[in-house]
């Protein structure tokens, strides 16, 4: 298929509330959307899952956009291709830049499902027909906003919590929690707030039979995680860490944590998520896919990925209503008791609402 005409949309979506972490808090959701059109007027989606700042990675929206406009989209205009894994030849020569080569890597693969008249997920070799489902819960500044957040997350079904902790809000948080909620899936994510010097921490998290810790340690780091490991019973789990396959191969043989949080954008795209899904599941790594705070666009992406069979813990894909008032897809997403069922038409299933894209865009490029 030819790839005739490219649409960049800089778009700005109000979040239900706001979403704290160990390195600020997001109101609003400042990313971009991908739109790419075959010959035959088909139109592929992909999200760009950027934040206004540099925090979680070093890409931010405004980076993004230039990347995408000055040297990504170009490479690829008006360019045939048989298989979304051909961008990868047309994108190595340019380092890192995962998030904004994603939306393009997401933009084919949903546009190459379509013209094949199957689902994404089939198109990656999934076959769940449902998955299970997770959330994510900021940090709070009071500890019964929190257990409130927790208890309503429970009672709707999702299949584990996940906290975010920072120094000084960590131990104690959770010895709470656990008072309340004995027995409920939960884990812990840092986003990479500790050093070594803070082991004794991180150990007494330990008594608590979480499911996982989080990226504890600096955003790249694999080798202070592998010796963390080693004192710890409880899994890490990998975030800012991977992203590519040779950080997970890496990982794995390191010993720098025993699950993997699989992000599409922070690898660069579904063709190298698919390679480190295969890779984990050899090694015996189970997986999950977190979230970035996406619209509908993204999260759709996110779900026909975790069809795969190594994602075999839940995921972040919460219900649209989690964040939005109004997604930008129709049907949006809606996981009851903590299971979605995967969508049947091709691509990634859902429609896109381009009045509703439209309401929140704040600048477009179009190129043909
Ligand atoms: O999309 C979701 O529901 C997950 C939100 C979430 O936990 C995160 C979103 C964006 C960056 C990080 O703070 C973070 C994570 O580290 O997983
Ligand atoms: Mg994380």
């Amino acid at each position: 298929m030819k790839l005739t005409e490219i649409n960049l949309y800089k778009v700005n979506m109000k979040m239900k509330n706001p979403f704290t972490t160990s390195f600020g808090t997001e109101h609003d959701r400042l990313f971009l959307l991908v739109e790419i059109k075959n010959e035959e007027g088909l139109s592929g989606w992909g999200e760009c899952v950027t934040s206004e700042q540099p925090l979680y990675i070093e890409e931010f929206t405004e980076s993004s956009w230039i990347m995408l406009h000055k040297f990504l989209i170009p490479l690829i205009l008006n360019k045939e291709i048989n298989h979304p894994d051909e961008l990868q030849e047309f994108f190595k020569h340019y380092k890192r830049n995962n998030l904004a080569k994603s939306a393009l890597d997401a933009a084919v693969w949903d546009l190459y499902a379509k013209s094949k008249g199957i689902t994404l997920a089939e198109a990656l070799g999934g076959d769940s027909t449902t998955i299970e489902v997770g959330i994510s819960l900021g940090i709070e500044e009071n500890i019964d906003t929190l257990l409130e957040n927790i208890k309503q997350k429970t009672e709707e079904g999702y299949k584990r919590i996940k906290i975010k902790i920072k120094p000084g809000k960590d131990v104690e948080v959770v010895k709470v929690i656990r008072e309340h909620f004995p027995d409920i899936p939960l884990m812990v994510d840092a986003n990479s707030a500790y050093t070594l010097d803070d082991i004794d921490t991180l150990k007494q998290l330990d008594q608590f039979n979480l499911m996982m810790i989080e990226q504890p340690l600096t955003a790249g780091d694999l080798i202070d995680h592998a010796k963390l490991q080693k004192e710890l019973k409880t899994p890490i789990c990998l975030d800012e860490s991977i992203h590519s396959y040779d950080d997970a191969r890496k990982a794995i043989e390191l010993g720098s944590g025993r699950i993997i949080n699989m992000k599409i954008a922070r690898v660069g795209g579904l063709t190298q998520a698919k390679k480190i899904h295969d890779l984990c599941e050899k090694a015996g790594i189970p997986m999950w896919c977190g979230g970035m705070l996406e619209s509908g666009i993204g999260r759709a992406h996110n779900i026909a990925i975790t069809s795969l069979a190594n994602f075999t813990l839940p995921g972040d894909t919460a219900s649209s209503s989690r964040y939005w008032d109004k997604d930008i897809i129709e049907p949006e997403v809606v996981a009851q008791h903590g299971v979605l069922h995967l969508p049947t038409k091709p691509g990634i299933g859902y429609d896109v609402n381009i009045d509703e894209v439209r309401k929140h865009t704040i600048e477009v490029k179009s190129f043909n």
